[in-house]
Formats: C-alpha cells, sequence, structure tokens
C-alpha cells in the first residue's frame, strides 16, 4: 500500500520540478542508494539529496539488514545500485551472487512497499537466452544462459512479488569512467598491443553509466506521482553494435592503433556463457516515462576524456 509517507514524497518532488523547472531532485528529498564505489552508484551520487551506502553500512549479503535500514531511515525512495556482477566468478559462487542479486533486492523491495516509497532497481540483459536477432520486449521469455542472470532473474521476480511502486530496469554493456568495464579494458589493451581479437557475435547496446543514473532518478520520482507506472522496463544505449564494433570505437575516439579482428565466441572461451543477441526494445520506457535510449557514443568521448585525465 502507498500511503501518506508516498504522498508527501510526491508532493516534494513536485514543488522543486515547479520551481526549477528541472527534472532533478529536491534538497529535501531523500533518495537511498545502495551501492557506494559501483559505475552506477558514483553517478547516483552525483545528485542532490541522494546518500549512498556501502558493503559496511549494508552488505547484500545479509537481506534482512538491507531491509532494516530502509525501514529505520524512512527515506523517500531507494535505488539499489549495488549486485555481483562478476560473470564469470558467479558461476562457482552462485549462491552468494542469488543472496547478493536476488533475496536482497527483495527485501528491500518488501521494505519499500510497507514504507510506500518507490524502488528502482537495475537488471540485465543476461535474462535472455539471447536467441534470434529481434530486440527483446519487457514481456519475452527469459532464459538466462549462467548463474549471474538467474541470480539477477530472482531478484525481478522478488521485487514483483513485493508490490509497490517499483521499476525494474534492465539495462545492457554499462560503461564508465569508474570500476571494471570493457572501455576502460579496451584503453588499457589497445595502449599495450598492436592487436586485438574481439568477439564480434554478440550484439547489444553499450550504456554509460551516468545515463543509467539520470534515468533511476527520474524513473523514481514519476513512480511516487504515479505509482501506475510500475513494471519492468527495458534502458540500453543506442545504436546496437558488436563488442568488435565496440572497440574499434573506443580506439578511434582515444586516438589508439590497434587492429581489431573479429571472432566468434566459440573463439573466445570464458566460464559463463554470454547471449548473442541482447538487443533491447527500450520503446516501453519511451512511452510510459518519456526516456529515450540514450547514444552511448556521446558518453564515450566522456569517458575516454575522464579516464585519460
Ligand atoms: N556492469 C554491467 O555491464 C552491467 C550491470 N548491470 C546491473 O547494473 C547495476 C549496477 O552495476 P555496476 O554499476 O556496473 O556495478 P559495479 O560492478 O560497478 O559495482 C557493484 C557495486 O555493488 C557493490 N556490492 C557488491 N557486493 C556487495 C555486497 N555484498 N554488499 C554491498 N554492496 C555490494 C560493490 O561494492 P564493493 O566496492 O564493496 O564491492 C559495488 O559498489 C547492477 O545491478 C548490475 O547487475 C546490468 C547490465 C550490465
Ligand atoms: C577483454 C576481451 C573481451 N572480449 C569479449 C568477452 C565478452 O564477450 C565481451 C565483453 O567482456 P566483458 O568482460 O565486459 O563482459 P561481461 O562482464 O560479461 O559484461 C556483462 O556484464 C554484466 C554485469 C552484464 O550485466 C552485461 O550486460 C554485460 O555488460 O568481450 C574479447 O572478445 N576479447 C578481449 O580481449
Ligand atoms: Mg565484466
Amino acid at each position: 500500500m502507498l500511503g501518506i509517507q508516498h504522498w508527501i514524497f510526491s508532493v516534494k518532488w513536485g514543488i522543486w520540478t515547479r520551481d526549477n523547472n528541472l527534472s532533478n531532485t529536491s534538497r529535501d528529498v531523500n533518495i537511498l542508494i545502495f551501492g557506494q564505489t559501483g559505475q552506477v552508484a558514483r553517478e547516483l551520487a552525483m545528485y542532490e539529496g541522494v546518500t549512498c551506502v556501502d558493503r559496511a553500512a549494508a552488505d547484500l549479503e545479509d537481506p534482512g539488514a538491507c531491509a532494516a535500514l530502509i525501514a529505520a531511515r524512512r527515506p523517500d525512495a531507494v535505488i539499489n545500485a549495488a549486485a555481483y556482477t562478476a560473470v564469470d566468478k558467479a558461476e562457482e559462487d552462485e549462491a552468494r551472487a542469488t543472496v547478493i542479486n536476488g533475496d536482497a533486492p527483495g527485501a528491500m523491495a518488501r521494505a519499500c512497499a510497507d514504507l510506500g516509497v518507490p524502488f528502482v532497481s537495475i537488471s540485465t540483459d543476461y535474462v535472455f537466452s539471447g536467441t534470434g536477432t529481434r530486440a527483446w520486449q519487457e514481456a519475452d521469455p527469459t532464459g538466462p544462459l549462467g548463474a549471474y542472470g538467474r541470480s539477477k532473474l530472482k531478484g525481478e521476480h522478488l521485487v514483483q512479488a513485493a508490490g509497490g511502486a517499483y521499476a525494474i530496469l534492465r539495462t545492457s554493456w554499462v560503461v564508465s569512467a569508474h570500476g571494471h568495464n570493457f572501455v576502460k579494458t579496451m584503453l588499457r589493451l589497445g595502449a599495450e598491443r598492436d592487436a586485438l581479437t574481439i568477439v564480434g557475435d554478440q550484439i547489444g547496446g553499450p550504456t554509460p553509466a551516468r545515463d543509467i543514473a539520470a534515468a533511476c532518478m527520474e524513473i523514481a520520482r514519476q513512480l511516487a506521482d504515479d505509482p501506475g507506472k510500475a513494471g519492468i522496463y527495458h534502458f540500453a544505449g543506442a545504436p546496437n553494435v558488436s563488442w568488435a564494433d565496440f572497440a574499434r570505437e573506443t580506439f578511434a575516439v582515444a586516438g589508439l592503433t590497434c587492429a581489431v579482428t573479429d571472432i566468434p565466441s566459440s573463439d573466445y572461451p570464458t566460464p559463463a556463457q554470454r547471449p548473442l543477441n541482447s538487443r533491447l526494445d527500450c520503446d516501453r520506457l519511451e512511452t510510459v516515462f518519456g526516456l529515450r535510449r540514450p547514444d552511448w557514443r556521446v558518453g564515450l568521448q566522456d569517458i575516454v576524456k575522464e579516464v585519460s585525465v
């Protein structure tokens, strides 16, 4: 049930947006973010009115503690930007990944539903099997290929089951100037090597963490106004590319000379299998929230600049 708390939040945010003509957060609004060091968490930390909690303050291996923190702090909204994201390592550590990516967001969602405040949780293209070439829609059947995808899918199910004003934002191929990601790996390898072989048969939308943070903030704001918008949404950068082409574009932007040869996924064996088709159909998010796919080539310019300074 969405109660008085929810109503106050909606009014606070409404006043801010009217006065400032900005789709941004209010000084008076208090948004709790799980995660502090991660790619998306670091971008969320740039907003006013947010409090990021790290592993020491809230360990997702203890879902009950995460829920208790929400109940004690009574925030106006919660965004979960913490997760077990080591895709290959998850294959041998599935129980831990499942608590962190499954049970913890479930507990957070229930605590938010009890308080009557919006909850935004981030999920992944890896909940899909990757068959075909059509872009995945929100209602398409899931079929994760590995432990990470299965653990994130459990999180989706538990968040949905909690009810409340939730949004599950499925994104893909997150990149930023911080933490571990493909762009940073390519900037390092591209400076060391003359040539690289990169998989060319996995296709998806690279998504700057900064754009994900902005989307999460806007979704939380709109959910406060209209909990009827609760649901699963896709959000990925455009245009879709292969990892090989993404590497080429990264080298071009960075001015690095490194030849890229396309290889099939079968020539790049990893403990976890990745989906070949990671294309996400993002129309629903645009229709309901007015949020469009960001052009990752714009974000890439910023990331390369920020990494090299
Ligand atoms: N990275 C990607 O390519 C993609 C990510 N996603 C999803 O987007 C979201 C954000 O990902 P991203 O920013 O890349 O994540 P990162 O891998 O950059 O960061 C993960 C964050 O989670 C925290 N964390 C991990 N385990 C715990 C724990 N037990 N308790 C508390 N905090 C913990 C980490 O903290 P610490 O520093 O202490 O380890 C870190 O802050 C996640 O839900 C992820 O599944 C979706 C699609 C693609
Ligand atoms: C370094 C390197 C990678 N690759 C391939 C491996 C892989 O298929 C692809 C990308 O490598 P990564 O290690 O970034 O892949 P990965 O960690 O699986 O990335 C995924 O992370 C999780 C958290 C998600 O949710 C996904 O959306 C996705 O971003 O590039 C090469 O082909 N050659 C190389 O030299
Ligand atoms: Mg990775």
